[in-house]
């Protein structure tokens, strides 16, 4: 996507080494980091300078072939894909890019890893820019048709967190058909859920739709179900960090609750995942998704930009007060309307991905 009139992708091969836009700078600063190494690469996921799941699939594609330049043998590729894959556990993106580069590496000879793997990660960043297009086009007619049946001069869609291009390598996922129905000229505004504790939705898809000209407005991340009572959301459009072969979707803690209350409200509700974000091995996302909990520090804190400019970290919080910060949930299949993929709109549950996925969901 266009940053100030320049087209950028979140991450892109620079010299041997490795380009990505640091998402902990932004809305504040633009700032591009380079990956070295394969440990750079895994502190950069852990630390979500990198983070959205698509994007962790594709950064840790690129850890690899990292890894490559450093140690090729069998067990050199073993460690760094052991290390990378321990980086994040929710996201099936970061095991699924993981194997893939272990099947492309694991039989040639160790001479010829360091460039395959650079190959086989630049594929992958390609089909994910171009799975999210796809994504965007399939649920750009849902936004369409939520927009004529609206009856107002403006259809409006609430989110939850990033999964905008930021999330992906490029265009996004829930925003692909944001950003698609807003180049085709539809008037579309977006509720963004701010998203605490890290506010990935008031730092990042702010930040984004903002770039791309489109209209927004950002709400905390209690206020959705009231628009939603009042009638001012036609539909919610949210990502998946891990989404099971019957349909149950692991995206950011906060969009179970929006899921409770749009089936409430009648409010459509969509997830939009590309097919490298389903987990075919499960069933029960309640169950057998690992939630990643994160640090209490993200909960008691706050980090912002003072009136002086300059970007400060305040305690939110009484000094000894504990918190939690499990930083994902699973929203039942019951309450997601459907799924938007690269290969089309299909019911949440097995038969739906199925239709779209056979050879996959045979495969499992
Ligand atoms: C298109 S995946 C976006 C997904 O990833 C985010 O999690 P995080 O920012 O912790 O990587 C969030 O769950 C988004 O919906």
């Amino acid at each position: 996507m266009q940053v100030e009139g320049r087209d950028f992708r979140t991450i892109w091969p620079d010299r041997g080494h490795v380009s990505v836009i640091d998402q902990t700078r932004l809305p504040h600063a633009f700032e591009t980091v380079s990956l070295r190494s394969m440990e750079d690469a895994a502190r950069a996921i852990a630390d979500m300078v990198v983070r959205g799941a698509p994007l962790i699939g594709a950064a840790g594609a690129y850890g690899a072939a990292l890894a490559m330049c450093d140690d090729a043998s069998d067990d050199g590729l073993r460690r760094a894909c052991a290390r990378l894959l321990a980086t994040r556990p929710t996201a099936v993106n970061l095991r699924w890019g993981l194997e893939r580069m272990e099947r492309r590496l694991a039989a040639l000879p160790a001479s010829d890893r360091a460039d395959a793997a650079f190959a086989e990660a630049a594929a992958i960043a390609d089909e994910d820019a171009e799975t999210c297009a796809a994504i965007g086009n399939h649920g750009e007619s849902l936004i369409r048709a939520a927009f004529e049946k609206s009856g107002r001069d403006r259809v409006n869609v609430l989110t939850h967190c990033n999964a905008g291009w930021l999330a992906t390598v490029d265009w996004g996922t829930a925003l692909a058909p944001i950003y698609k129905a807003h180049r085709a000229g539809l008037p579309v505004h977006v509720f963004v859920d701010e998203t605490r504790p890290r506010n990935q939705g008031a730092s990042l898809t702010a930040w984004e739709l903002a770039q791309e000209g489109v209209a927004h407005t950002v709400i905390v991340d209690n206020a959705g179900g009231h628009l939603m009572q009042r009638g001012e959301v036609d539909l919610c459009i949210v990502g998946s960090d891990r989404t099971t072969r019957a349909g149950d979707v692991c995206n950011k803690i906060g969009t179970y609750l929006k899921a409770l209350a749009a089936k409430d409200c009648g409010v459509p509700f969509y997830a939009a995942l590309p097919a490298s974000t389903v987990d075919w091995r499960i069933v029960d996302g309640l169950r057998d998704i690992p939630i990643e909990e994160r640090s209490p520090e993200e909960v008691t804190h706050l980090a912002g930009m003072a009136v002086d400019g300059r970007v400060e970290r305040v305690r939110l919080t009484p000094q000894a007060t504990p918190a939690r910060n499990p930083a994902f949930d699973v929203t039942p299949s019951r309450l997601v309307t459907g799924l938007i993929t690269e290969r089309g709109v299909c019911d949440a549950s097995a038969e739906g991905l199925a239709s779209l996925f056979p050879a996959e969901a045979k495969a499992a």
